[in-house]
């Protein structure tokens, strides 16, 4: 049986355009001003509305505002497993631990990681980033109240570090022993079933695909897995939550709701860029495209096509509604989750009997320092699959036998086209999208230049183990799917914008190496021969770079300067490029001069402190001479007489298993970018610099000590700085 709502509210409809057709190139895009609230709202900012729709748009439940729903959120602490889970029996060794397990490898790149790398050569619109594996986690969902009455045990353990052990299907005396029946898994995350759903805003990589649909890339979270096992549960909560006005405080409610919070949260701390959100809201029923915010009352399907311009399939006259307001992008999912179809079967009361893709459009204008505007286009497909089904099991007949054979049938085909990307020999043939609405629909999250998030719904229960065992291969052969994000923006703004960054990083990275080596010019005044070299280097690196000509340009104009004075100012900021580019060269080789002399300097330090070592042996052994004053290691003060000099112990990280799960969790995801890399690196190219100025103007009898001590705290400084923050 399939449940609706009876009546169905429009909301702002933008012209009867196509998803794809909001489009961002060159236009300038003031943001719209901000209504009281959803119910003030009354005219759309950009698109043709029907007195009607309004009226409906404004008539829909009031949600409380951002602010107060952000504040309700509460922070999330790693916690204990609950007894009512069921889940992971015997697993032992998890029981305790937090219900989200470590990330494995690399979690999908985040904005601030990704660098756009325009393709100058060619102009390309195109600001790609590196090839990225999808990020797959999943999820397990407590035994339901039947399962436990019915006495089915779990047939999942969670061992830890991303991983899934899924026990043999043979239940009875001989499964413990049957090594052969036992598969492991390993993913990105893996979240047991006491995980919250906070647990899953948190920890499933979520937040960075807000974070890049903001940057704007095309981003896909889509939940995959067998009928009942949490799918709808994940990325909106339980069905009641949206009959009448929904509590925002609730915390069942799922990671759509609570990325909307997140993605507000955002854009509002970014004032320096203007941002206009639309949202489409579709289901694919029965092989057939609904609009979810205006299914209309025969709820006509909409034609799904190819658009030559983006390179993807678009869903023709979906309703996009302009959100304004977080209140408006709540609206949409409410309205969404109300008109959705909806059926119950044997094994599950609420069952989706479509596909649904709720799509929040991020349009941005940005003005960079150098004044240029960036257009981007970034989106976030959230993505309900419909659950795969025996329909033996599920006891399905008629109308939702009818579902369930159009259900599995485009989840056969999705299944195909993953399997086709895994496979790198496959990769480049043809991969079945056409097939059906939902690969279409879907082919450019899995393979082209997207950012996705596949989290895999699994019941823990030993009747599901079919399912759950596919389920889980399903998303193993997602994770080796390969995808290269993007940003698409207009190419001119592209290129000049890629200029401009590489002038800036060249200024940064000249600037730093004359500051580093000035201030070794000024810690020693009376050097020697070290000093003129220095100074005769620095005199070359300084004439080489003054005679290029800096462009000034009034950059407000840029958008009205024609090819050719575009393409002056596109050539005067190469030569300038280039001219940094030398300059940086001459101040390199400088800097290989003075580690060298460095490294000589150290070499003699050494030697110096290994006679000081037999110096002080000598003294103890004397009856007749006290010890020499010893200095401490650590603090860098003299000790009392009997104590020897010794070398300072290395500095030893603390053993990776004291640490808190959380703590090890980071370690993977805040690795190392190379932006941080190259301060350390900088940082620690002063630092040498430094010491030697020092060594040089101290007499060799304080030599010794000194370098010892300066090299010790930046040892310590370094190991410091190598520690995740
Ligand atoms: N993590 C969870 N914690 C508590 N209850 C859960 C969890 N996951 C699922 N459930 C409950 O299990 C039932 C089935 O979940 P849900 O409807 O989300 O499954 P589904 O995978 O979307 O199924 P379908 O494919 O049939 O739509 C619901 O009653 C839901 O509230």
């Amino acid at each position: 049986m399939v449940r609706r709502a009876s009546s169905v509210p429009h909301l702002n409809s933008s012209g009867g355009s196509s998803a794809d057709s909001a489009g961002t190139s060159g236009s300038r895009r003031g943001r719209a001003p901000v209504a009281g609230s959803r119910a003030s709202r009354k005219t759309p900012s950009s698109t043709t509305t029907s007195q009607n729709q309004r009226q409906s748009s404004g008539s829909s439940s009031g949600v409380p505002r951002s602010r107060s729903l952000t504040n309700g959120m509460r922070r999330l602490s790693p916690q204990k497993g609950t007894g009512s889970s069921g889940g992971g029996g015997g697993g032992g060794s998890s029981r305790n631990t937090p219900y989200f397990l470590r990330s494995r490898e690399n979690e999908i790149g985040s904005a601030d990681t990704l660098e756009i790398v325009a393709s100058k050569s060619t102009g390309s619109e195109e600001c790609s980033t590196p090839e990225d594996n999808i990020n797959v986690v999943v999820r397990v969902r407590p035994l339901n109240d039947k399962e436990k009455r019915d006495r089915h045990g779990s047939t999942l353990q969670f061992p830890g570090n991303g991983q899934v052990i899924l026990e043999g299907n043979d239940v009875g005396q001989k499964r413990s022993h049957n090594r052969d029946s036992v598969r492991v898994f390993t993913y990105n995350v893996v979240f047991e079933p006491g995980a919250t759903q906070e647990d899953i805003l948190d920890y499933s990589g979520i937040k960075r695909i807000i974070e890049m649909g903001i940057e704007g890339f095309s981003c896909t979270a889509f939940c995959y897995g067998q009928t009942g096992s949490g799918k709808t549960h994940t990325l909106t909560g339980p069905p009641d939550l949206f009959i009448g006005k929904p509590n925002p405080k609730d915390p069942r409610h799922g990671l759509i709701f609570r990325s909307f919070l997140y993605l507000f949260q955002l854009i509002k701390n970014r004032k320096d860029v203007n941002y206009v959100l639309k949202a489409s809201f579709m289901e694919i029923y029965n092989e057939r495209v609904i609009d979810l915010l205006n299914p209309g009352s025969a709820r006509k399907p909409l034609a799904v096509r190819w658009s030559k311009k983006s390179g993807g399939f678009f869903v023709e006259n979906l309703f996009t509604v302009d959100c304004e307001e977080l209140d408006d992008l709540l609206a949409v999912l409410e309205e969404g989750m109300r008109n959705r179809a909806v059926g119950s079967h044997a094994m599950n009361d609420h069952s989706s009997r479509s596909h649904t893709i709720l799509t929040v459009h991020i349009l941005s204008d940005q003005q960079t320092d150098g004044g240029v505007f960036l257009s981007k286009h970034g989106k976030i497909n959230f993505v309900d699959l419909a659950g795969s089904e025996l329909t033996k099991k599920t006891m399905s007949e008629g109308k939702t036998l009818e579902e369930a054979n159009n259900i599995n049938k485009s989840l056969m085909v999705l299944g195909y086209c993953i399997s086709s990307l895994s496979d790198s020999k496959k990769r480049s043939g043809h991969i079945p999208y056409r097939d059906s609405q939902l690969t279409k629909l879907l082919a450019d999250s899995l393979a082209g230049n997207g950012v996705t998030l596949m989290i895999a719904c699994v019941s823990p229960a030993h009747y599901n183990h079919a399912e759950t065992l596919n389920t889980l291969r399903y998303a193993s052969r997602a994770k080796r799917i390969r995808t290269k994000p993007v940003i698409k923006m207009d190419p001119r703004e592209a290129l000049i914008l890629s200029l401009k960054r590489d002038i800036h990083a060249l200024q940064m990275e000249n600037d730093h190496l004359k500051a580093a080596l000035n201030l070794h010019h000024q810690a020693a005044p009376n050097g020697g021969a070290a000093e003129n070299l220095l100074e005769l280097q620095l005199d070359r690196v300084s004439s080489s770079g003054g005679g290029v000509p800096v462009p000034k340009v009034d950059l407000q104009r840029l958008p009205e300067l024609d090819g050719s004075e575009l393409a002056e100012l596109v050539k005067l900021y190469m030569v300038e490029n280039e001219s940094l580019r030398q300059e940086n060269n001459h101040l390199f080789t400088v800097r290989e001069t003075i580690l060298r002399d460095q490294e000589i300097v150290c070499r003699e330090n050494e030697r110096l402190l290994k006679k000081l070592e037999d110096v002080n042996k000598v003294c103890v052994r004397s009856p007749l001479i006290p010890a020499r004053p010893a200095i401490s290691p650590t603090t860098g003060k003299e000790t009392p007489g009997t104590e020897i000099w010794t070398n300072p112990e290395p500095l030893q990280s603390p053993p990776r298993a004291d640490l808190p799960i959380e703590q090890r969790m980071s370690e993977n995801a805040d690795r190392r970018t190379d932006t941080a890399q190259k301060r350390i690196d900088q940082q620690r190219i002063a630092k040498n610099i430094l010491i030697m100025a020092n060594a040089f103007r101290k007499p060799d009898s304080d030599l010794a000590k000194e370098l010892n001590l300066n090299q010790e705290k930046a040892h310590a400084k370094q190991s410091n700085e190598f520690m995740p923050e």
